[in-house]
């Protein structure tokens, strides 16, 4: 019944310049610091840091308009902890998120225990909730710090062994955690959920949860349940949620989302048949799903900010950022294409 997934490795499309080389050697030295404390210990002393305070991170924006995360040295953020009366020990609590292209380690750091506005003034930025910051910043800088606060968030929610109750201890590089009692190595996690956009040749298929703000409409998702393949969870989420049944899917892509917690988004397009598309949506999970025309889309796409209060009703669609978007983007295309030959 399925089509074989097609595979796109658009993350490495995208920088084709990229000396392989390069980056084989950056992955392993990454690799390393996970493995190595002393190694790992050295290289935030030469590495960059970015800041949060209770999950929130430290952004500057230094024309208005084009946010960025703030990058600190290991003294900068020393100064900073010593100016605010800390004695620096914190930085043992720093993560490692990723090494740059210039080689250098990255890691982040939560210095929520210190008073925001003062660690504010002596950084000259300020910390943004992650739902906010996620999408003021580039797109290609916005997974850095949902990384960042994923793993950081991950530390903060597993201080304790499931097994025997006792405190774990992390690694240096904050890739595990240990229970020394029960022998019980912990790995942060992600929960799969699988999303699709489901398309009957010419139309598309989204749908809204009571809880989206007004008019947004977004492609149908779920999560993966245990034991499940993605095929699966992708054909049992679109009968559960509109009662239709899947006729071939085709792989697009994949997303880490950090909302509400961490997600592993992994982006299909779905295909029903023309002749079956009557829907029966299950009106516990969705408040309303719809097939929408290629003029439909074209339009959505073209709104650039929600509608305010007051406004007319309008549909839109999820931000740039958002894996959803994507695959819209491509079912356009597609349409263009296959119109085009026709
Ligand atoms: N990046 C993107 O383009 C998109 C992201 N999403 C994200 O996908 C996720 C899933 O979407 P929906 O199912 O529509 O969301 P949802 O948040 O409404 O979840 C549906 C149900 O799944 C169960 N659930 C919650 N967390 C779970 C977990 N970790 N493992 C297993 N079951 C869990 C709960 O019973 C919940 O009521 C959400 O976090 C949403 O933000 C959804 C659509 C597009």
């Amino acid at each position: 019944m399925l089509r074989p997934l097609r595979l796109l490795l658009s993350g490495l499309k995208t920088q084709p310049s990229r000396c392989c080389s390069s980056f084989v050697s950056r992955m392993r030295y990454v690799n390393r610091l996970k493995e190595d404390d002393e190694a790992c210990a050295a290289a935030l002393k030469d590495g960059s840091i970015f800041l949060f305070h209770h999950l929130s991170p430290l952004l500057r924006c230094p024309d208005a308009r084009t946010f960025s995360p703030a990058a600190f040295t290991c003294s900068d953020v020393q100064l900073v902890l010593q100016r605010l009366g800390s004695d620096g020990s914190q930085l043992k609590e720093a993560v490692l998120i990723g090494c740059s292209e210039q080689n250098q380690a990255q890691f982040c750091l939560d210095v929520g225990e210190l008073d925001q506005a003062a660690v504010e003034e002596a950084s000259q930025g300020t910390f943004i909730d992650l739902r906010k910051a996620f999408f003021l910043l580039p797109a290609a800088e916005a997974p850095l710090v949902s990384k960042g606060q994923a793993l950081l968030r991950w530390h903060q929610t597993s201080r304790f062994c499931g097994a025997s109750g006792q405190p774990t201890q992390r690694n240096r590089a904050g890739s595990q955690r240990f229970c020394s009692s029960s022998s019980t190595v912990y790995y942060p996690k992600m929960s799969a959920v699988a999303v699709a956009l489901v398309s009957d040749g010419s139309r598309c298929l989204l749908g809204r949860q009571p809880s989206f703000p007004r008019g947004l409409y977004s492609a149908l998702a779920g999560f993966c349940d245990m034991g499940e393949t993605l095929e699966e969870a992708l054909c049992r989420e679109v009968a559960e949620e509109v009662g239709l049944e899947i006729q071939s899917i085709s792989y697009s892509s994949s997303q880490h989302w950090p909302f509400p917690h961490s997600s592993f988004m992994l982006g299909c397009h779905a295909l029903v048949s023309p002749a079956h598309t009557q829907l029966s949506v299950d009106n516990s999970e969705l408040e309303d799903a719809r097939w929408f025309t290629m003029d439909e889309i074209t339009r959505a796409l073209q709104v650039k900010a929600p509608p305010r209060r007051g406004d007319p009703p309008i549909i839109w669609l999820p931000p740039k950022h958002a894996l959803a978007n994507r695959l819209i983007r491509e079912w356009v295309e597609q349409q263009r294409q296959s119109e085009g030959g026709e």
